[in-house]
């Protein structure tokens, strides 16, 4: 019998105290009078029968009962661990009430945490005692037909730095909503955490930390552990199994992602999801601030992977759109990091993804210094650090513009650049605003103001879908460039009347099967192009006609043959 049909069988064989402890098709209460029959489940089970909407509310009342976010976190991972189906479907009817639970702030809390709360694990470890033995590893997950990995190291756990293993409440929270916001299947959703050890001496200190206790490999025996690694992934999984990086640190990041673009499908969400969302924002902002994006000039407060990310996507789209050379719509995006502005007199001691930015201007040391002389009328915080934008630089901002466009992109909540009230107060009402993790809408002068979520959660989940329905085996830059053009589309007048420049997160399943419609579309196109350029087109050209994509047609799985 192969592994496959031997897990099917033993799927088949689920019933009585089994079925009731496996999360997969557990459904509790709900099990209907003949499931209880066919399953001998009676006995097993109180005789009352619950529909899932009643099971929706009961878990929902003790959901809002609990007021630490933590206990609302556990709550619903154990019940992501006993009744699968259910824990979706309160994911899916209660997504912005529900997000800030299991995604960004609670999520960053709880991989701090992670080793207290740990209970079962949720997806794979793989640590340096796994080296040489990775696709055995990978063999001893129970699912074989794989589409999504989320990949961590942990060692930039959204703004809260190393977290080491406990950076596993990434992979599990990014993956929950591959499910819950993009349509993919649980069985088909991956989550890894690579331990190679962590510089978080709190961590190495503490007699609950779940990881490898000692200081991070680097250098070779880091590379050659995630060579192994991905080699494994696509020897078992296959080229059209998406890897997406997640939370890795600069230098890795930007590395892992050139050296596996071309060999693989991945794409790195800190530098390309992020980018996808926030160029989107900016594109609906338009319909607010009027012109074009090469009417404005943008500053960012961070250099890292978001920062330079979006800036390049901003400076793809703008040459693209307009024809003018990459490097000159460059020259409209300033950044500042740690040392100030990125200029040219800095170049040599730049690392290599900062160079781009270093425009020719006298040194600057501080943010608002930058402002005043930059005169940006978008101002993007992408630092990691807290409270950075303070009232000096937004009131800059808004004695520069009517309608100055701030973003404090960092996750979580501490580590937003400012907060949405100071935003609106510092601007008088004036600012629009967007945040990487959600602030509540704020009232000021007797109008309410709705601020945005520019979180990567927006695109990754349509993003992967679409690549993974149409078959892709690379990532290119057009399919972001895809993606956010579909969730710019989604922002409405009516939405941009009340401040929104992104649509609202309740409509998340309908605005990703855009977006994995525009991104498989715009699949077929590049390889239309590509199969074009080798005369090859009459069997594309088919293949296009057949995939006038909408969005509903997109939800079934298409295959390319
Ligand atoms: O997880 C989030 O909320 C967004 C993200 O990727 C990050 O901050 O690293
Ligand atoms: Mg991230």
């Amino acid at each position: 019998m192969t592994r496959t049909q031997s897990l099917r069988s033993s799927v088949e064989r689920l019933n009585g105290y089994t079925l009731l402890r496996d999360p997969h098709h557990n459904k509790g209460l709900a099990f209907t009078e003949r499931e209880r029959d066919a399953h001998y489940l009676h006995g097993l089970l109180p005789p009352a029968v619950l529909t899932q909407e009643l099971q929706v509310r009961k878990l929902m009342h003790n959901i809002r009962n609990y007021e630490v976010p933590l206990n609302k976190y556990v709550a619903m991972m154990e019940l992501q661990e006993r009744n699968e189906r259910l824990f979706y479907r309160l994911l899916i009817d209660n997504v912005e009430e529900l997000l800030p639970v299991v995604y960004t702030p609670t999520v960053g809390e709880a991989c701090q945490k992670y080793g207290s709360i740990f209970k079962r694990p949720q997806g794979l470890y793989i640590s340096l005692k796994e080296k040489g033995k990775i696709l055995e590893v990978l063999k001893n997950w129970p699912e074989r037909n794989i589409q999504v990995i989320v990949v961590t190291d942990g060692e930039r756990i959204l703004g809260l730095g190393d977290l080491g293993c406990q950076g596993m409440g990434i992979p599990v929270g990014k993956l929950a909503l591959y499910t819950a916001l993009g349509g993919v299947r649980p069985s088909a959703c991956l989550p890894i955490t690579i331990d190679v050890g962590t510089n978080n001496q709190k961590l190495l200190d503490d007699e609950f930390y779940i990881g490898l206790r000692q200081t991070r490999a680097t250098g070779k025996e880091y590379s050659d552990l995630l060579e192994e690694f991905m080699s494994a992934v696509k020897q078992n999984y296959g080229e059209k199994v998406l890897v997406q990086f997640e939370d890795f640190a600069n230098h890795n990041a930007f590395e892992l992602l050139a050296k596996y673009k071309t060999s693989h499908l991945v794409f790195n969400d800190d530098i390309q999801g992020t980018a996808s969302v926030v160029l989107a924002g900016l594109v609906a902002s338009l319909k607010l601030l009027g012109g074009s994006l090469t009417d404005h000039t943008f500053l960012f407060f961070g250099a890292g992977e978001a920062g330079t990310g979006i800036a390049e996507l901003i400076a793809l789209d703008i040459s693209s759109k307009t024809h003018i050379p990459l490097e000159e719509a460059r020259k409209k995006i300033w950044l500042v990091d740690s040392k100030g502005l990125i200029v040219g007199s800095r170049r040599e001691s730049l690392q290599h993804f900062k160079k781009p930015w270093a425009h020719e201007h006298e040194p600057l040391s501080t943010l608002l210094d930058a402002v005043n002389a930059i005169k940006p009328s978008i101002l993007i915080g992408t630092s990691g650090v807290g409270q950075t934008f303070t009232k000096d630089v937004v009131e800059a901002m808004a004695a520069i513009n009517k309608k100055p466009l701030i973003m404090a992109l960092s996750n979580p909540t501490s580590q937003a650049e400012c907060t949405a009230e100071q935003a609106y107060t510092w601007t008088e009402g004036h600012a629009i605003f967007s945040s990487g993790s959600p602030f509540d809408p704020y009232e000021y002068n007797g109008k309410t103001f709705i601020p945005g979520q520019a979180n990567n959660a927006y695109v990754f989940p349509g993003l992967g879908f679409g690549l993974v329905i149409c078959g892709a085996i690379r990532m290119h830059d057009e399919m972001l460039l895809a993606a956010s053009e579909a969730l710019a589309n989604q922002v409405t007048e009516e939405h941009c009347s009340k401040g929104m420049i992104y649509p609202p997160l309740t409509n998340i399943r309908k605005i990703s099967a855009h977006i994995a419609a525009n991104v498989a579309a715009k699949a077929y196109e590049l390889v239309g192009d590509a199969v074009k350029c080798m005369h090859h087109n009459m069997r594309i050209g088919g293949l296009l006609t057949s995939l006038k994509f909408n969005a509903k047609e997109i939800l079934k799985p298409v295959r390319l043959p």
